[in-house]
C-alpha cells in the first residue's frame, strides 16, 4: 500500500467512527487549529518568508489574520449551520416536517497552491472540519521551506488515483481539468479555485491617483502571485501617462526605490516561473520597473504601456508583477474587450459614476466584482469566494465552506395518517383530482424558521392543519358565508402585521399633505430596455416579474433598488379597484412595481428594512381611446387565467407602460406596507400624481379574464384603505434640489419610528 493509500484509508477508518459528526468533536478541532496559529505563528511566518520573501506582518496580514476570523465564525456559527433547517411548504406536505439536514461527505481532499500556502490549504480545512469530515487528506504540496522545488505533483496524482467524497482544488485551470477528469472516474464532485486574467478597467471621471494606488497594492502584493490580482488595466489612451505616474508614485511609497531591498517587497516562487514571467516580456513597451535578478528570483514591480491584445503577455494569466496597460474607446470597448476573454475570478472597475459601475456588473461575468478597490473582497466572509467558468466552480469562506463541504439532505417526514389528502394522486387520475393537486401543491406556506425546534413544531403543525387548510386569505369579492377563506378584515389574525400601525394603502388628504422640497426626481435604469417578461397568475393577482436589470435610484430612497416584478390592482363590471384612494375617491385601477433595496436577494430578506421595499404606484383614470401600451399586458392575461399558468411577454419595455422621468418628478410619499398578507411593514410608497389612462373596454377585457385560485372570477382585487395612525404623507415639490436628500429620509424615519413608539 503506498502512503497516500495509508492515508487515504485512515482518513476513511477515522470517519467511519463516526466521531467526527458530533458537533462539539468539530468545535475541539476548529479550536485546535486556532491554538496553532496562535503558538506557531513564527515558524510559519518563517517558512512563508523562505518561500516567498513575505515579511513576518505580511504572512499575518495576507494569510493567517483572515484563518483566525474563519475559524472565530465558524466556531461561533457551527451549531446554528449545522442544524436541521426547515423549508417553506405547500399545502401538501403541511403536516410533514420538511427540512435539509446539512451531512459531510465522507473523506475530503484538498490541494492548495503556494502562493498563500496557508490561506489556500486552511481556509478549506476549517470548513471540512465543520462540515464534519473525518482526518482530510490534505494536501502533500511541498513549499521552499520544506524540500524546495515542484515536489507534490507526484504525490497528488498517487492520491488523485484514491477514490474521495469530495476535492477542493485551488491551482491553475489546466491542473484543474486533470483534477476534474480524476474525480470524474468516481463522480467525486469537485470545488475549483482557479486563476485567469482579472481585468481592471479605469474610468477617467476618478480620483487617479487613489484608484493607482489601490491597484498597486493590489498588483504588486505578494509580487503579483495572487489570484485575484487586477492582471492588466484597460483605460482610455488620454489617461495612460498619468496611471503611468502614479502607479510609478504608489510603487515608490510602498516599496521605496529600491524595491529589492525593500522588506515588504516578494520574491518568484522559482527560477521556472521567473523565465516564464520575464518571456511575457517580449514585444513590449517597459514604462516602469523592468530589472530583475535570476538568482534571487526577483523582479522589480513594472508598468507595461501600449500593450496589444496580441501580445504575450496578454496570451495567459500573467502571475507576476507585470502590469500591462491597454487602450480602450472608453466603457463600452472595455466591456466588449473582456466579455471576449474567459469569464475572470475577479473584475475590477474604477470610477466615481455609479452608472459605469452599474453597467460593468450588469454587462459582465466574473466570480467576484469589485468597485474601487482590489482584493479586499476576499476577506469578507459574508461574501462567497470562488471562480465562474473557466476561473472555476463552487465557492467557500465562512457558511459557504461550510455548505460547499456539506451534502444538504432533502428531507421530508411524514406520518402514515391522513390518506384521504393523498387519494388526489393515487389513480384513477380525474381532472377534478388534478385540479385540487394544483390547488395544494402549488400553494406554498411558508411557516418560517423553525431551527432545531423542528421536531416540536411539526406537531404544533399537525395540530393546525385542518384549520390551515381552510384558512387560505382572499379579497372580500371572494368570501361568502359558506366560505372559510380570511377576507381582509380577518387577515390579521393569521398574518399578525396585517394588524400593524403602518399599513397600506391609505387614503391621501391633499389638503394635509406635507410639501417637501427635498423630495427630489428618480432616476430609473434599464426602464427602456427590451425585455422578455414571464407573467404569471398567482391565484391573487398576476405577476410580470421583471429582471435585475431593471433598478430604481434617486426619490431620496436611502439607496438602490432592483426592480422584482409588477401587478394591477382592479375592480369588476366597472367598479373602481385601485388600492390608494385620494380625497376618499377610488380609481379605476392601479398599478404597483415593487422594487427589492440592494443588497437584499428576496422580499424575505427586504422585509426587515422599514425601506427594504420601494413600491411605485400608479393610478388609473378612464380614458375614452384605449392605451395601445396595455395590448400587450390585456393579451397576457388571458393566457394566465387560471392560478398558476404563466406566459411569457416577448419584447416587452417598462417605459411604455408608464410616463417618461421627466414627468415623474411629482409623487407623494409615506412610510407602509405591502397591501396582500404578510402585509410587511417594509415599504417607502411612492404614488405619482401623473395618472395612466386606460379604456373602459380595456378594463372589461383586464377584470374578466383571470381567476383566483379558489376558481371565482378575480376581480375586485384591493385591500380597502387603512388608518394613517400618525403617519406623515409628503408630497414632493417640484424641480426641487437634491440637496438634503438623505436628511430628509433620516427625519422620516425617526418621525415614524418614534410616532410608532420603536423608539424613544
Ligand atoms: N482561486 C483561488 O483561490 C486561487 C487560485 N490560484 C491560482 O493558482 C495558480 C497558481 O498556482 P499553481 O501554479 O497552479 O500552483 P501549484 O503549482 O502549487 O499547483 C497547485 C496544486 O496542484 C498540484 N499539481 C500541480 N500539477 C499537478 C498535476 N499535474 N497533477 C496533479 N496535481 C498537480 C500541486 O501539487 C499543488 O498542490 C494561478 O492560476 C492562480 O490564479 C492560486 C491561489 C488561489
Ligand atoms: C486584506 C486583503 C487580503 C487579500 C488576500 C488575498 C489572498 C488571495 C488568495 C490567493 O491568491 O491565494
Amino acid at each position: 500500500m503506498s502512503r497516500e493509500q495509508q492515508a487515504v484509508a485512515r482518513a476513511r477508518k477515522a470517519f467511519e467512527t463516526g466521531r467526527s459528526k458530533s458537533v462539539e468533536h468539530r468545535i475541539r478541532q476548529l479550536k485546535n487549529l486556532q491554538r496553532l496559529f496562535t503558538e506557531k505563528q513564527s515558524v510559519i511566518s518563517a517558512a512563508v518568508k523562505k518561500d516567498l520573501n513575505k515579511s513576518e506582518v505580511g504572512t499575518q496580514l495576507y494569510e493567517t489574520l483572515g484563518l483566525e476570523g474563519e475559524l472565530n465564525t465558524a466556531i461561533n456559527h457551527l451549531k446554528e449551520w449545522a442544524a436541521p433547517r426547515p423549508v417553506e411548504k405547500n399545502l401538501l406536505t403541511i403536516s410533514d416536517t420538511v427540512y435539509i439536514k446539512p451531512e459531510p461527505l465522507g473523506v475530503v481532499l484538498i490541494i492548495g497552491a503556494w502562493n498563500y500556502p496557508w490561506a489556500v490549504t486552511i481556509q478549506p480545512l476549517i470548513g471540512a472540519i465543520a462540515a464534519g469530515h473525518g482526518g482530510p487528506a490534505a494536501n502533500l504540496h511541498r513549499q521552499r521551506a520544506l524540500p524546495r522545488s515542484d515536489w507534490g505533483v507526484s504525490e497528488t496524482q498517487e492520491l488523485l488515483r484514491q477514490r474521495f467524497d469530495h476535492i477542493f482544488y485551488t491551482g491553475n485551470s489546466v491542473v484543474g481539468k486533470l483534477i476534474m477528469e480524476a474525480a470524474a472516474k468516481n463522480l467525486t464532485p469537485v470545488t475549483l479555485e482557479l486563476g485567469g486574467k482579472s481585468p481592471c478597467y479605469i474610468d477617467k471621471n476618478c480620483d487617479l491617483t487613489i484608484a493607482c494606488r489601490r491597484v498597486a497594492w493590489g498588483k504588486y502584493t505578494n509580487c503579483g502571485q495572487t489570484c485575484i490580482a487586477p492582471d492588466y488595466i484597460l483605460c482610455e489612451p488620454s489617461i495612460q501617462d498619468r496611471v503611468i505616474e502614479e502607479v510609478k508614485k504608489a510603487i515608490k511609497e510602498f516599496y521605496t526605490d529600491n524595491p529589492k531591498t525593500c522588506p515588504d517587497y516578494g520574491r518568484i516562487i522559482n527560477q521556472r516561473h521567473f523565465k516564464r514571467i520575464m518571456n511575457m516580456l517580449e514585444g513590449s513597451t517597459v514604462a516602469a520597473g523592468g530589472d530583475n535578478e535570476e538568482s534571487d528570483c526577483y523582479i522589480a514591480p513594472t508598468v507595461l504601456r501600449d500593450v496589444k491584445p496580441e501580445a504575450k503577455v496578454m496570451q495567459e494569466e500573467i502571475f507576476g508583477p507585470l502590469l500591462p496597460i491597454l487602450s480602450v474607446s472608453g466603457l463600452d470597448e472595455a466591456i466588449k474587450f473582456i466579455n471576449k476573454g474567459e469569464k475572470p475570478l475577479a473584475l475590477y472597475c474604477f470610477s466615481s459614476d455609479n452608472k459605469v459601475i452599474n453597467r460593468m456588473t450588469d454587462e459582465t461575468s466574473s466570480g467576484g466584482f469589485l468597485a474601487n478597490d482590489c482584493l479586499v473582497h476576499f476577506s469578507v466572509g459574508s461574501l462567497p469566494f470562488g471562480g465562474v467558468g473557466n476561473s472555476g466552480m463552487g465557492c467557500y469562506h465562512g457558511k459557504y465552506s461550510f455548505d460547499q463541504l456539506s451534502h444538504l439532505r432533502s428531507c421530508l417526514i411524514k406520518k402514515l395518517n391522513m390518506e384521504g389528502v393523498n387519494r388526489m394522486r393515487y389513480p384513477p387520475h380525474t381532472p377534478k383530482k388534478l385540479g385540487w393537486a394544483r390547488f395544494f401543491i402549488l400553494n406554498s406556506v411558508d411557516l418560517g424558521w423553525v431551527g432545531r425546534m423542528a421536531l416540536l413544531a411539526v406537531m404544533v403543525v399537525v395540530a393546525a392543519v385542518v384549520l390551515q387548510c381552510t384558512a387560505q386569505w382572499c379579497y372580500q369579492s371572494q368570501y361568502s358565508c359558506d366560505d372559510t377563506c380570511r377576507d381582509p378584515i380577518r387577515w390579521a389574525a393569521q398574518f399578525p402585521s396585517c394588524g400593524g400601525l403602518r399599513q397600506s394603502p391609505i387614503n391621501i388628504v391633499s389638503t394635509k399633505v406635507h410639501v417637501n422640497s427635498a423630495l427630489p426626481p428618480f432616476n430609473f435604469i434599464g426602464h427602456t430596455n427590451t425585455i422578455n417578461i414571464t407573467v404569471e397568475n398567482k391565484g391573487h393577482s398576476a405577476h410580470f416579474a421583471l429582471p435585475h436589470s431593471v433598478r430604481l435610484t434617486g426619490g431620496a430612497l436611502p439607496g438602490h433598488y432592483r426592480a422584482a416584478q409588477f401587478h394591477f390592482h382592479w375592480g369588476g363590471n366597472g367598479r373602481p379597484g385601485s388600492e390608494h384612494t385620494i380625497d376618499g375617491e377610488q380609481f379605476p385601477m392601479e398599478l404597483h412595481i415593487v422594487h427589492i433595496k440592494e443588497p437584499y436577494g428576496s422580499l424575505a430578506e427586504a422585509e426587515h428594512d422599514m425601506a427594504g421595499i420601494a413600491l411605485l404606484a400608479f393610478l388609473f383614470e378612464e380614458s375614452p381611446d384605449d392605451n395601445p401600451h396595455l395590448d400587450s399586458v390585456i393579451a397576457s392575461l388571458g393566457r394566465v387565467k387560471n392560478n398558476g399558468s404563466s406566459t411569457v411577454i416577448p419584447n416587452f419595455r417598462l417605459s411604455d407602460i408608464i410616463p417618461s422621468d421627466k414627468d415623474l418628478f411629482s409623487y407623494y410619499r409615506y412610510v407602509g406596507s405591502m397591501t396582500t398578507p404578510g402585509c410587511e411593514q417594509a415599504v417607502a410608497w411612492t404614488l405619482f400624481h401623473r395618472t395612466l389612462p386606460i379604456s373602459s373596454l380595456q378594463l372589461d377585457a383586464i377584470t374578466q379574464q383571470c381567476r383566483f385560485w379558489t376558481g371565482q372570477p378575480m376581480t375586485d382585487i384591493f385591500r380597502p384603505t387603512q388608518p394613517l395612525d400618525g403617519r406623515v404623507v409628503y408630497r414632493s415639490k417640484a424641480g426641487a434640489a437634491l440637496r438634503g436628500v438623505m436628511h430628509w429620509w433620516v427625519g422620516v424615519s425617526s418621525v415614524l419610528l418614534g410616532r410608532t413608539g420603536l423608539i424613544h
